[in-house]
């Protein structure tokens, strides 16, 4: 595993790069196969990228975007990542992509996995840009430390895994670090001190890989990413 660092001395600089990285995947995708795939985050970091990605000229109706990691609301909830994306991202240019929910009606995501499962057939594999996030406990993803379900989540053959987190409010829906690892470009995107430092302590620790943060274990099963990292 290799990271590779992009810092920015502010968020704006950070948003536009970041957004002209992942425009540059997408239509290297489109012209190798016709057609990308992006996940992204959700959480309070993206939005200033989403508002400079959905603006950037390139054939939005051969994307197609799901999330990362949805937590299990409704999509006009306050809390939910399609909303953020939604407002944020599927708007001007980029309006023209296909979004891939991950929620339904179902009571809890244990019970949605199999049909949204499904919905995801439609994403092409593997999927070609996946932006993470990462959580001041270390979560990425849905990937929360001491979450019962994260053991399988990190092992699972299917796309998707249901993970309750200890803390965090919500259950929640989320790609499976199998899922995430063989994607062809995986970013973290972070800002604040705190978390770089969190970053950096995660990857530098020498602990039993159940005792690691989530955000460690996914990166040490991908060959090569990227972080973006503004104060
Ligand atoms: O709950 C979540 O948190 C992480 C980190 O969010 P942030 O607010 O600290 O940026 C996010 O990446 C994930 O998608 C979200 O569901």
């Amino acid at each position: 595993m290799s990271l590779q660092w992009h810092e920015f001395s502010n968020k704006e600089a950070l948003d536009q790069q970041l957004a002209l990285t992942i425009a540059d995947e997408l239509k290297q995708a489109i012209a190798q196969r016709g057609q990308a795939g992006l996940a992204v985050s959700g959480g309070r970091t993206p939005a200033g990228m989403f508002k400079a990605l959905r603006n950037i000229n390139l054939d939005w109706s051969r994307v197609i975007i799901t999330l990362v990691d949805e937590r299990w609301v409704q999509a006009d909830h306050a809390d939910s990542n399609e909303r953020l994306t939604r407002e944020n991202l599927l708007q001007d240019a980029a309006a023209a992509a296909t979004f891939v929910s991950l929620v339904n009606q179902a009571a809890t995501p244990h019970e949605a996995l199999a049909e949204i499962e499904a919905r995801l057939a439609s994403l092409p594999k593997p999927i070609d840009v996946v932006v993470l996030g990462m959580g001041d406990d270390g979560h990425t993803a849905s990937l929360f430390p001491n979450a019962p379900e994260l053991e399988a989540a990190c092992a699972s053959t299917q796309l998707l895994a249901a993970v309750t987190p200890p803390v965090a409010p919500h259950q929640r829906i989320t790609l499976t670090l199998p899922s995430i690892v063989c994607s062809r470009k995986v970013i973290v995107h972070i800002t604040s001190d705190s978390k770089k430092a969190l970053l950096l302590d995660a990857m530098a620790t020498d602990v039993a890989i159940s005792e690691q943060y989530p955000i460690r274990r996914v990166l040490d099963q991908v060959p090569q990413a990227d972080v973006f990292w503004a104060a």
